[in-house]
């Protein structure tokens, strides 16, 4: 049996200001510094050690891993950041407000745009501020692969490929892995990881800041799973 670890970032400021966020590079609030730390702690209290880390591209969830590794006295582990662990993408709703965003479409639309598999959000210009193309940190990627907005599905299809090439080689060699993403690119996962349905995975929320614990066989079936609650 392995161990798979994933943590959702605590909480952003543009989660506590209630913004549409995605690739925008949002700091965590001083909440969101205290769930990583308690993150860490309750890996701590479950006894977990990791021997490797995968986190995004994006400050909230680098610095939850550090927060987190600090708490283990870890911070020395094997770490690697990819785009594909990013959060989806939110096109042209990054930036705006959720609560006057479900005024001006209805909030039906705004939950269909945030939790439905394969609907996109309205595309971005790549001319915006916002998008990938005018952000360095992208510059030696393939400007094809850059999107101007992603549902989950496209999310889906960018993070599998980091799983199967990256991650999952490290666990087959009997690694214990730590995963600091976000809501959606942990969604992705863990849609892929349980076989969700399209329709399922609307309802599935990741918590900010609450170690999500995978047992898994030898062949990556899962065989537990758990929230680590308690510090
Ligand atoms: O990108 C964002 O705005 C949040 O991190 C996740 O948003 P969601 O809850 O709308 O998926």
């Amino acid at each position: 049996m392995v161990k798979l670890v994933l943590v959702r970032h605590g909480e952003s400021e543009w989660n506590k200001a209630n913004l549409f966020t995605g690739w925008v590079d949002v700091d965590l609030s001083e909440q969101g510094v205290e769930e990583a730390k308690r993150a860490g702690r309750r890996l701590k209290a479950a006894g977990l050690s990791f021997d490797i880390a995968y986190t995004s591209v994006l400050k909230r969830a680098i610095k939850t891993l550090h927060y987190a590794l600090e708490e283990l006295d870890q911070l020395w582990i094997e770490e690697h950041k990819s785009w594909r662990l990013n959060e989806r993408h939110y096109g042209g709703l990054s930036g705006l407000d959720k609560k006057e965003t479900a005024e001006k479409y209805g909030a039906e639309q705004v939950h269909i745009w945030r939790r439905s598999y394969d609907e996109l959000p309205p595309l971005l210009d790549r001319d915006s501020p916002y998008h990938p193309a005018n952000d360095p940190r992208y510059k030696d990627l393939d400007p094809r692969s850059l999107p101007s907005g992603e549902n989950l599905k496209v999310t889906l299809e960018r993070v599998i490929p980091f799983w199967q090439d990256r991650i999952a080689p490290q666990l087959r060699d009997g690694r214990t892995v730590l995963v600091a993403a976000h809501g959606n690119s942990l969604r992705a996962l863990v849609k892929y990881l349980e076989s969700i349905s399209d329709e399922e995975i609307m309802n599935l929320n990741i918590p900010t800041g609450v170690p999500l614990v995978y047992e898994l066989s030898d062949d990556l079936a899962v065989e537990k799973k758990y929230y680590l609650e308690r510090d």
